[in-house]
């Protein structure tokens, strides 16, 4: 593909990713995987090429673009060699017409842009948020000794954790295929250690998703003990299995819950747990880094129900907790409504607990619990509070 095929190429996925993020479609990634489907004559590298400037396009527009070619347009306003790309030959986009629309530039839609600069996420931290993420990994302890960690890592603050340069292609290591490293933001690696999961204990993953954190949790636990990894999305929960099978942690317990009958399946749970893991769906914002368009998702009333099933969530969690025990409640957001707020009500309303904030190597206080910050700590954005109940 000629350079101003490739933009012209990223416009078209770019006016995917604009509908999808209208009519809750797809995912970008998604988008560009399907886009390159069809297009067999794409090599690896024009695919990279397209992909990047497609993300690049993202990043650069706060509020939802028009089109794709706005999009386009605008990460083009700071660049003269992209802009003379745009110039009507053989599969190039058309010249710029006087007074064609441009997206307008920004960190997120203004509403949003607003709300995250109540919840102290302005300046730098805000164009933090949609940085490139490093590559991050955790060995697991379960199998280390099965393989050699590829070359070309640094420590991470996380005690097992390892950061590669973004374009590292970790998959495809015998250390990987071993399931002796797993692919792990850093803040998520540091949400789990909050949990200080022991080896014997009973653990509940109450939002297991596909497993990322309860394999943190298995390892920390030496593969001893009882962890339960709970959710209500089947498709989510059936993709822990062979995880856990490559990772070596044989002791996980599924259970699918069927939302709004979750305590039902918990019964046998009740005050049993030494520790429970919320880590609750959220708007996602300290995630940008990997889903720019995700800021183009959210509204009012998304966020208020999400700020509902946290607050739900945090109930059905507490009962399971044993006297003495630990809830230890997770977002990736930096939404204070998402965080703290949801904590403090918590609190308000429920007796016998008491906000132990974890000791972690990163982070910043924020209300009852720590924050991390792309732009402070090279992590996602997260909100982590440990509770013990009394
Ligand atoms: C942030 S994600 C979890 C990510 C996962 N812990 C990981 O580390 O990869 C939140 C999860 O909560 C699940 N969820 C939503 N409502 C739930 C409910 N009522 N009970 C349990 N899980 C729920 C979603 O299906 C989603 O998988």
């Amino acid at each position: 593909m000629t350079p101003a095929a490739r933009v012209q190429a990223a416009i078209e996925i770019l006016d995917r990713v604009v509908a999808a993020a209208r009519d809750n479609g797809p995912p970008a990634d998604r988008i560009v995987t399907e886009y390159f489907r069809t297009r067999r004559f794409a090599g690896s590298k024009d695919r990279r090429a397209v992909r990047e400037l497609a993300y690049r396009a993202i990043r650069a527009c706060g509020p939802v673009p028009e089109t794709g070619r706005a999009a386009m347009l605008r990460l083009a306003r700071d660049d003269a060699a992209l802009l003379s790309l745009f110039d009507g030959s053989r599969h190039a986009p058309g010249p710029p017409a006087d007074g064609e629309p441009v997206a307008d530039a920004g960190i997120a839609p203004r509403w949003l842009a607003a709300r995250l600069a109540k919840s102290g996420i302005g300046g730098a931290e805000a164009a933090a948020l949609l940085e490139r993420a490093p590559l991050d990994v955790r060995v697991n302890t379960l199998r280390e000794a099965v393989a050699d960690l590829p070359e070309g890592a640094e420590k991470t603050v996380a005690p097992h954790g390892w950061r590669y340069p973004p374009e590292t292609r970790i998959e495809q290591s015998e250390a990987f295929a071993a399931g002796a490293i797993e692919v792990q933001d850093t803040g998520s690696q540091l949400a789990c250690l909050a949990v200080g999961a022991q080896p014997g204990e009973a653990v509940i993953d109450l939002c297991a998703g596909a497993g990322g954190k309860t394999l943190a949790l298995a390892a920390a636990m030496a593969g001893t003990g009882t962890l339960l990894a709970c959710d209500t999305d089947r498709a989510r929960l059936s993709r822990l299995a062979p995880r856990a099978a490559r990772a070596g942690a044989t002791m996980i317990e599924t259970l699918l819950l069927d939302p709004g009958r979750e305590r039902v399946a918990l019964a046998g749970w009740r005050e049993r747990a030494d520790a429970v893991l919320i880590d609750a769906p959220c708007s996602g914002t300290g995630t940008w880094r990997r889903n720019p368009e995700a800021r183009w998702r959210l509204d009012d009333s998304r966020l208020g129900r999400f700020a509902d099933v946290q607050a739900r969530l945090l109930e059905i969690g507490a009962e399971l907790v044993r006297p003495g025990g630990r809830l230890v409640y997770v977002t990736c957001s930096l939404l204070d409504e998402e965080g703290p707020d949801r904590i403090a009500a918590f609190l308000a309303a429920s007796e016998g607990w008491r906000a132990e904030p974890p000791a972690l190597p990163a982070g910043r206080d924020r209300g009852d619990g720590i924050r991390l910050t792309p732009a402070h700590d090279g992590t996602d954005g997260f909100f982590i509070a440990r509770l013990t109940r009394v």
